[in-house]
């Protein structure tokens, strides 16, 4: 089940806690200008707030979740989080743990996880997401499908009135065997569309 959080990002609090303001004197007017990338690590440091000591924690992907993985390291090293076990969901998430001392793990090891955080590409009003255009489709599925509580962290941009929505690419991953029959069948299940399929050549595992 997804719960919307509450609108936060107006928060001097939030800003302050993701070091992005500095507190002033109760006299002087504050005046700061967010950029998006400010704004998706304020939501992520939000979301890290759900992470306990002793966790196994799914580790998303992408330019929102670094933030969230980025501050899980942060509380490590200062003590305020310990026996963390980090399941990444790409190869990427995989070495950026790896540099701020993240414990890891695997499914295999550990097929339950409490808590995943990641983004989204799209979310619609009913809180259905789009996951992927990152590239790193399979993995997501199978550590968030897994997780007890999966935190999606998004920021305005990302919001649509239906999937499919931005009218952006759609991620939908396959194997390589044989993956051209694979594409012809996936298109000509929405030629009347106008869809084509491409194949990603770059991306996250
Ligand atoms: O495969 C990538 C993942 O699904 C990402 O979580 C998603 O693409 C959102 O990425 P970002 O936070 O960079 O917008």
């Amino acid at each position: 089940m997804a719960i919307p959080f509450p609108h936060f990002i107006s928060s001097e609090k939030a800003a302050m806690e993701a070091g992005l303001l500095v507190p002033s004197s109760p006299s002087s007017s504050v005046s700061v200008i967010l950029t998006q990338d400010d704004l998706k690590k304020i939501a992520a440091y939000k979301a890290v707030e759900y992470v306990e000591s002793g966790m196994v924690l799914g580790l998303g992907t992408g330019s929102t979740a670094k933030h969230a993985v980025n501050r899980i390291g942060e509380l490590l090293q200062q003590g305020k989080l310990t026996n963390i076990i980090g399941i990444p969901t790409s190869t990427i998430t995989h070495e950026q743990a790896l540099s701020l001392g993240i414990p890891l793990s695997d499914l295999d090891t550990h097929p339950v996880v409490d808590l995943a955080i990641d983004g989204a590409d799209e979310v619609d009003p009913y809180l259905n997401l789009v996951k992927g255009r990152g590239g790193s489709l399979l993995r997501e599925k199978m550590v968030e499908g897994a997780c007890k509580k999966f935190v999606c962290i998004v920021d305005e941009s990302k919001l649509v009135n239906y999937l499919g929505g931005s009218g952006l690419a759609m991620p939908v991953e396959v194997t390589r065997f044989c993956w051209k029959y694979t594409a012809r069948t996936l298109q000509s299940l929405f030629d009347e569309s106008g869809c084509v399929a491409k194949l990603r050549t770059f991306g996250c595992e």
